[in-house]
């Protein structure tokens, strides 16, 4: 197929194409295809085979801004499809949508997310985030074992979300032992191990596997129960003229105006679960880790808490929390050091063609026709030393200067008109909840982990192999 096309690539074998290593559990998919990327030193993309599917990968950073967005419509969307009969909360989702039915959720759910609705959501998650520092001051294992922290941190995403799109307590901090039911249910969309999981990662190597209509997402056991969640809490606010500052009062707002029935609602408030819940999580755990492993870090954080704190009598605000330099520097290191995937996958909705003009890379021709899938190399402009000295080594003062934010090199949330629409509300829930932990504690490796650290080969996320142990030693007042 590349050939055909004159666009250079490594030999594909037949049926595993070039994600062999993948396929037999050696290596992630996203490792494998960023093997690929180093090969092709100088080339602006190459043409691989996931399994039996020809894809393109991105290699230069002025090709994937025009993918992204100068020449967005010609990739508008993703490579997932999912019919909303047979999937009606996951086909609702505007990372799965198409075309014009995108863009009018897209526009009709964007407003749900500005600052100022943000800002309102501010106190409720700030008192989960206190919730979550109780929690690890009570932990059995906290300064011995430490904690596994990929499981601390979904307790906290999770009571976010729920309480945020589903206006109900998630109790994720209730026990020590077990999860809560909410947090069963939830469990139940993309945590490794369960049904979703699996068609989730089979769909991203088989793509066809989701024309077949039996294959569903969600369960409907779980649909039923998530139904149920919502048109309660709906009713009972609308019987009790309750008005509350969260996410789902936002869309209880939108049915009003635009009729929309009780499983439209509880899919859009599913998208907080399904794009928001995991990926903060797995942001926040590799974040905390990278703090774990650079103590020096720790302390540059604490000292933007007590300046933001004496500033403003006490308080850690809205703004403090969204302000705060070296939190941010963190924050961004850890998504270009540890992102969560590594990369994404767009489909070709109109004839392209690209020539690179930098000298950088070699002038050869790709034209591409709608159907035809590119890969944006999301972990690998990150990790690559022509655009971060020293990649492997986690330095967020690299992230203190306006140039490393340049899109087209590093895009942890996506560019262009699909770009993530969540990202202020994950950027905040990861955050506040830093902020707190750091407020009150200092945090150390576990011997618990295994390092060097290597991911699960079959996630559709990057998940530490073992867990992410952390120890949590109270800072005394
Ligand atoms: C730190 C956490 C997060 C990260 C790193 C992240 C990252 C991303 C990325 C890279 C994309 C583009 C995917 C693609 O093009 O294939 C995306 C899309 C999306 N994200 Fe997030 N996300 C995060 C949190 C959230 C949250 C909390 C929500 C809650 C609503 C959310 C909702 C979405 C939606 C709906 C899309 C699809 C947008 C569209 O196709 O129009 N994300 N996210």
């Amino acid at each position: 197929y590349w050939e055909r096309k004159g666009v250079p690539g490594p030999k594909p074998w037949p049926i595993i194409g070039n994600i062999g290593s993948h396929l037999i559990g050696k290596m992630t998919m996203g490792e494998a295809i960023g093997e690929i990327y180093r090969k092709f030193e100088g080339y602006p993309f190459a043409g691989l085979f996931r399994a039996t599917k020809p894809v393109l990968l991105i290699r230069d950073p002025d090709m994937l801004h025009r993918v992204l967005v100068k020449d967005f419509k010609s990739f508008a969307q993703n490579e997932f499809v999912i019919n909303k009969e047979t999937d009606p909360i996951f086909g609702r989702n505007p990372f799965i949508l198409r075309g014009q039915e995108w863009k009018e959720t897209r526009t009709m759910l964007t407003p749900g997310m500005t600052s100022g609705k943000m800002k309102n959501m501010y106190p409720i998650l700030r008192e989960i985030s206190k919730n979550m520092v109780k929690y690890i001051e009570n932990h059995p294992t906290a300064t011995t074992d430490g904690i596994e922290t990929r499981a601390l941190t979904k307790r906290l995403t999770l009571d976010n979300v729920a309480k945020a799109a589903f206006g109900i307590d998630g109790k994720a901090f209730e026990r020590y032992d077990d999860i809560s039911e909410f947090n069963k249910l939830a469990d139940e969309f993309l945590t490794p191990g369960t049904w979703t999981s699996y068609i989730f990662y089979l769909a991203t190597v088989f793509p066809a596997i989701l024309r077949c209509r039996f294959v569903k997402f969600v369960r409907p056991e779980v649909e039923q129960q998530l139904i149920e969640i919502v048109s309660d809490v709906v009713s009972y606010r609308r019987k009790n003229n309750i008005q509350a500052n969260d996410y789902l009062q936002f869309l209880m707002e939108l049915a009003k105006d635009r009729n929309l029935a009780d499983i439209e609602i509880t899919s859009h408030a599913a998208t907080l679960f399904i794009d928001g819940y995991e990926t903060s999580s797995a942001v926040l755990t590799f974040l905390l880790l990278s703090l774990a492993q650079n103590p020096e870090y720790q302390e540059k954080i604490r000292n933007d808490i007590r300046k933001y704190e004496k500033e403003n009598d006490g308080e850690l605000t809205y703004e403090a929390v969204h302000e705060m330099p070296w939190l941010n520097a963190c924050l961004y290191e850890s998504l270009r050091y540890r992102p969560a995937a590594d990369f994404t996958v767009k489909e070709c909705t109109e004839p392209f063609e690209y020539t690179p003009t930098n000298p950088d890379f070699k002038t050869i021709t790709v034209k591409l026709n709608p159907g035809d899938v590119v890969l944006t190399p999301m972990a690998y402009f990150s990790k690559d030393a022509r655009y971060f000295e020293n990649p492997e080594k986690f330095m967020p003062e690299r992230m203190m200067s306006k140039e490393s934010m340049d899109k087209s090199i590093f895009f942890p949330f996506s560019d262009g008109p699909r770009g993530c629409i969540g990202q202020r509300l994950g950027r905040m829930m990861i955050k506040l909840a830093t902020t707190y932990i750091l407020k009150n504690f200092e945090l150390s490796v576990s011997p618990k982990l295994q390092q060097p650290i290597t991911y699960l080969p079959y996630n559709f996320m990057n998940e530490i192999r073992g867990g992410a142990w952390i120890r949590y030693k109270k800072i005394s007042d």
